[in-house]
């Protein structure tokens, strides 16, 4: 299955909303329909927004205003401005050669999460592994599977999977919702844990490796990911357990110098204080919801890309 693709002339993706209850693919045939899509996090993950970025272009059909709102739908992950700029340079060529430019992003994406996978089982000791990771970084934020899942993925194919343990990634529970629906399709030992679990069972010893995706990796190696990541580096450092990131090479901002740089995302206050509709806190409860944090490279062991191991 894959995530986001160009079927029959439009985009078409899993609305990831409704997972894991329901799997439902959209199809896409406007701009202001995909922006959408990447706000509510219909479509969503590093990877898959370049993807989405790619192909929207083709959507807008050379409108400048269509593609300045498509690259802005959401701030951090760098990868949906690459996505875009990827493929609007090839406008005055034409609509086939923006069609063809799109497509070759896609294709580049499910090549680069296959090399990751490799690279990153590569570079892990170990026939037994315990791996703790936060959000969803499997096929579902890519085009087929994913970066750090991809990882997970590949060991388990190797045999050498001891277990995942996914933290749920409140608010809108990305790894409740989506590693565990990943991990069950793929036959992966798992356990969902409370995302505050996550550096005590650290130092408990109950974890080989950490392993999280990225939103956007900044010149000096400091890196954006989903809120939760920089208290999983912490406590991977005081456990003297490996901190790998995850990520293609189009994660990398070379025009942003350091991670104080990048724009966090502020989503709405109502993703905290109810889920679904669901309130679970008072009437009128303010709330704060950073969607992102970032890890200082001296915390990161390694970022394994598509091409390469850097050591930050
Ligand atoms: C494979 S990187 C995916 C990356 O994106 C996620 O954020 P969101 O679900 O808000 O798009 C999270 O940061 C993951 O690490």
């Amino acid at each position: 299955m894959r995530t986001i693709d160009w079927v029959d002339g439009a985009v078409e993706l899993v609305d990831q909303t409704l997972l894991p209850d329901k799997c439902v693919m959209l199809r896409i045939h406007t701009v202001d329909q995909l922006v959408d899509a990447i706000r509510r996090l219909a479509v969503r993950g590093a990877p898959a927004l370049g993807v989405a970025g790619a192909l929207g272009v083709v959507l807008a059909g050379g409108d400048p205003e269509l593609i300045a709102r498509l690259r802005a739908a959401r701030p951090t992950a760098v990868n949906l401005a690459w996505g875009v700029d990827q493929v609007a340079e090839h406008l005055p060529e034409g609509p086939g050669a923006v069609l063809a430019a799109a497509l070759r992003v896609r294709d580049a994406d499910i090549a680069a999460c296959r090399a990751m996978g490799e690279r990153g089982a590569d570079l892990l000791a170990g026939d037994r592994l315990r791996i703790m990771t936060v959000c969803n970084t499997g096929g579902l934020a890519a085009v087929e599977r994913g970066t750090a899942l991809g990882v997970v993925q590949t060991l388990h194919e190797r045999g050498r999977l001891a277990e995942v343990l996914a933290l749920e990634t409140r608010p809108l529970l990305q790894g409740a919702r989506l590693t565990t629906w990943e991990l069950a399709r793929m036959g992966a030992p798992h356990r969902l844990i409370a995302d505050s679990a996550g550096p005590y069972l650290l130092a408990k010893g109950e974890v080989d490796a950490v392993l999280v995706g990225a939103d956007r990796i900044a010149a000096n190696g400091d890196t954006a990911n989903k809120i939760g990541s920089y208290a999983l580096a912490l406590g991977a450092e005081r456990a003297g357990v490996p901190f790998v990131v995850v990520a293609p090479e189009s994660t990398i901002d070379q025009n942003t110098p350091s991670g104080e740089h990048i724009a966090i995302e502020d989503r709405d206050e109502d993703e905290i204080v109810a889920f679904r509709g669901v309130r679970v806190a008072p009437e009128g409860t303010r709330a704060a919801n950073p969607a992102f944090d970032v890890t200082p490279h001296d915390l990161i062991t390694a970022i394994v890309t598509d091409q390469r191991i850097i050591r930050p």
